[in-house]
């Protein structure tokens, strides 16, 4: 497809699908008006409208062609629109909401995106005031192109084993930076490989043969003039992907690198002249980045879910198949409570991890400001929130966009339906900023404190008072008698808080019974690692159905109270279904953002899948080269074999 045909192909046709404009036509709310909730307010719809138009008119921003691109295409092109944003974003003096509404017009598919993402943050967080005066302009005017540059190719979740050094050398007040052994080069980092020029590096503090642990240093590691890499840095790209192939993953393995003293931020610990290490403020202030990155991920959770929703649910009203009774019309798919029970899941889910973000977010604000003011009270409560939502929220992305993508049949498998690609750029929520099974047992670790809290009638942190106010009667005790208790939010806020006070308390007590039975305390949480784990997870009606053992396990629901809310859960996706398209149509997704076949706003899907095919690599030519090389000969083989045979 010639490049002004292929930028046509976004252009939003007047000619809208019939099934989808009936959906529409038959909204019982105005979705203009819920638009304007999900982007927090109509003046930010305004302003994203905004930046979809300053994004949209750049023709690398509508990279129709990304479906045949080469990798280091496709990496270029990342770089390209890393720097288009950090120039608008220079010029117009974007604040970090309109860079991170940028980024996710672009679906954050910039080489660099670490730059925003952590680097800079990171030099907020971690380093003192004057090394803030003399880093953060350099970052901000993007001089210094940064990563962050923590897990190992020998470690990943175990920080306490990250083998990188850090040694101070009095004689020249500088630290010495080796990589001591191959599991100990840098491993994964972002934009590490080929766009990097400087990494914030975590290493092991050495001074005078004393190892202080983990902290962080700025390490330059190529030349501000030609990019070449410095003497003593080895740097490069891992290698292509799952997807993300636009950011260059790097390895970085450092012998003898020399960086002055002043390098290592000094907000949480120093190293004066004469070689005394000082720490200040509290042990884990230097994992303030991580908590940042994982609230950023449950925002990501929800842009990722909304846009496999939309497209699901778009194309379940465009797509007929088949017909409940013979003779009659071919249903479209979401009629089909199967169907049903695979999309709108993921609906339901995008509204609840909209809010959930903004509620962590706004707790996270609250905690991060204590912190630079020198008050870490909240922040064990915010480590324990941010960690149990980006492992749950993350899990049932990863979850809920396989069952979109299976929804939408084998066209769910091209790529041009933009779904499967969504499942491999959200398949590393999972993973990275810490993976969910650790994760989860950092919560785990939290709630079992909080339970020895309750136990002793002490206070219990805001977010687990139902610690305190659930029974422990061993029956079931709620009411739950009819299909409308089913629908009442504040019952089924009572009905988790019963399960999850039971699941919680159980775990509790049967880690406790193992330690009282003289098994190791370490022993002991492995061995009830599982149970730990679930005390850390838990959403609504489909949430209860769903994970029914733990709701029919503990003394939360009787077997007929479940199938009540089993009913209810099918009741209200039967009513969601018929408002789905003006619920998905809400989250206003510009085509090009949305970047899918199957999910484009006018529904002409079997229009949009053929005129994808033709830009297909393989439709340069009616016939391929690799007929003339191979096929042709086989086949004047098989022609000749043939003849010979006739002859016999
Ligand atoms: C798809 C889009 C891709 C975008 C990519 C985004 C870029 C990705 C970047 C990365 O992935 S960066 C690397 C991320 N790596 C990690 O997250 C590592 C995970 N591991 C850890 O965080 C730690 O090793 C651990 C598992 C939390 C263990 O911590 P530690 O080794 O210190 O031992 P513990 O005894 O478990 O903890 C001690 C103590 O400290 C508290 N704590 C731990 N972490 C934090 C924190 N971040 N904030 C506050 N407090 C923390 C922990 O609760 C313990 O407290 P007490 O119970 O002793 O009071
Ligand atoms: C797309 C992507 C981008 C990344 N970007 C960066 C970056 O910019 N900077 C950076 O520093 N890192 C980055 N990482 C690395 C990421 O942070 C690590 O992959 C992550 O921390 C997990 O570590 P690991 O891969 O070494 O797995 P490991 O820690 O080796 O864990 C492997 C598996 O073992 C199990 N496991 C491990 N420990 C435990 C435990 N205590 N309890 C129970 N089970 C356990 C889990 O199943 C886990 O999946 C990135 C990774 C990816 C995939």
């Amino acid at each position: 497809m010639a490049a002004a045909n292929r930028d046509a192909f976004w252009a939003p046709s007047s000619k809208v699908n019939p099934d989808l404009a009936r959906e529409r036509e038959s909204a019982t709310f105005d979705v203009r008006e819920l638009t304007h909730i999900i982007d927090g307010s109509p003046d930010r719809t305004k302003r994203r409208k905004e930046l979809e138009n300053l994004l949209y008119s750049e023709p690398v921003f509508r990279d129709v062609g990304r479906l045949s691109m080469e990798r280091d295409e496709i990496y270029e092109q990342g770089v390209l629109k890393s720097i288009k944003l950090f120039e608008w974003s220079r010029k117009y003096k974007w604040d970090d909401d309109d860079f991170e509404l940028a980024s996710r017009l672009a679906n954050h598919d910039i080489s660099m995106s670490l730059q925003h993402a952590m680097f800079i943050p990171a030099i907020e967080r971690l380093a003192s005031d004057t090394q803030k005066a003399k880093w953060l302009p350099r970052a901000l005017h993007y001089e210094m192109i940064g990563t962050y540059a923590q897990t190992e190719l020998g470690h990943g979740t175990n920080l306490m084993e990250l083998e990188t050094t850090a040694t101070f050398d009095p004689e020249r007040n500088e630290f010495i930076m080796n990589s001591p052994t191959v599991t100990s080069m840098k491993w994964w980092p972002g934009a590490l490989g080929k766009s990097s020029n400087t990494a914030i590096v975590l290493a092991q503090l050495i001074v005078k043969g004393k190892n202080h642990g983990l902290h962080p240093f700025l390490v330059p590691l190529r030349s501000m003039e030609d990019h070449t890499p410095l003497p003593g840095i080895s740097v490069g790209d891992i290698g292509p992907k799952m997807a993300l192939n636009c950011i260059d993953n790097g390895f970085l393995i450092m012998k003898n690198v020399r960086i002055p003293r002043e390098n290592m931020f000094m907000k949480n610990a120093e190293v004066t002249r004469d070689g005394r290490f000082i720490s200040r403020g509290v042990d884990k202030a230097n994992y303030a980045t991580m908590v940042l990155v994982r609230v950023k991920i449950t925002r990501w959770a929800f842009e990722s879910l909304s846009d496999g929703a939309t497209t699901a649910v778009r194309y379940s009203v465009v797509r007929r198949q088949s017909s409940l009774k013979p003779g009659e019309r071919e249903l479209q798919v979401l009629d089909y409570q199967s169907q049903q029970y695979k999309v709108l899941p993921a609906l339901a889910a995008s509204y609840a991890f909209l809010m959930t973000n903004r509620s962590l977010h706004r707790l996270y604000d609250s905690v991060h400001a204590d912190i630079m003011a020198g008050n870490t009270k909240l922040l064990a409560e915010l480590h324990c929130q941010s960690s149990a939502l980006k492992a749950y929220m993350s899990e049932v992305v990863v979850q809920l966009l396989e069952l979109c993508r299976q929804a939408c049949g084998g066209h769910g498998y091209l790529a041009s339906s933009g779904i499967g690609l969504l499942c491999a750029s959200s398949a590393p929520l999972v993973t990275v900023e810490g993976e969910n099974s650790v994760l989860y047992q950092q919560a785990a670790r939290y709630l079992m404190k909080q339970v020895a809290k309750a136990v002793v009638g002490d206070p219990v942190a805001s977010g687990f008072q139902y610690l305190l106010t659930q029974s422990s009667s061993d029956r079931p005790d709620i009411r739950i008698q009819n299909l409308a208790d089913c629908g009442n939010l504040d019952t089924l806020l009572q009905v988790y808080q019963r399960m999850a006070f039971s699941v919680v308390t159980g775990a509790a007590r049967k880690l406790q019974m193992a330690i009282e039975s003289g098994v190791e305390q370490h022993v002991a949480w492995n061995n009830n690692m599982v149970s730990l784990i679930q005390a850390a997870r838990f959403y609504a009606l489909h949430g209860i159905a769903k994970e029914a053992g733990y709701f029919l396990a503990t003394p939360t629901l009787t077997p007929d109270q479940f199938e009540l809310v089993r009913a209810a859960e099918l009741q209200a996706m039967a009513k969601v279904r018929h408002d789905a398209v003006p619920l998905v149509d809400a989250f206003d997704l510009h085509d090009i953002c949305l970047h899918s076949a199957l999910g484009c706003y006018d529904g002409n899907v079997y229009e949009r899948l053929y005129a994808l095919a033709q830009t297909s690599s393989l439709n340069k030519t009616q016939v391929h080269p690799a007929y003339y090389k191979h096929i042709r000969g086989l086949v004047k083989d098989g022609q000749k074999q043939l003849r010979q045979q006739s002859k016999l």
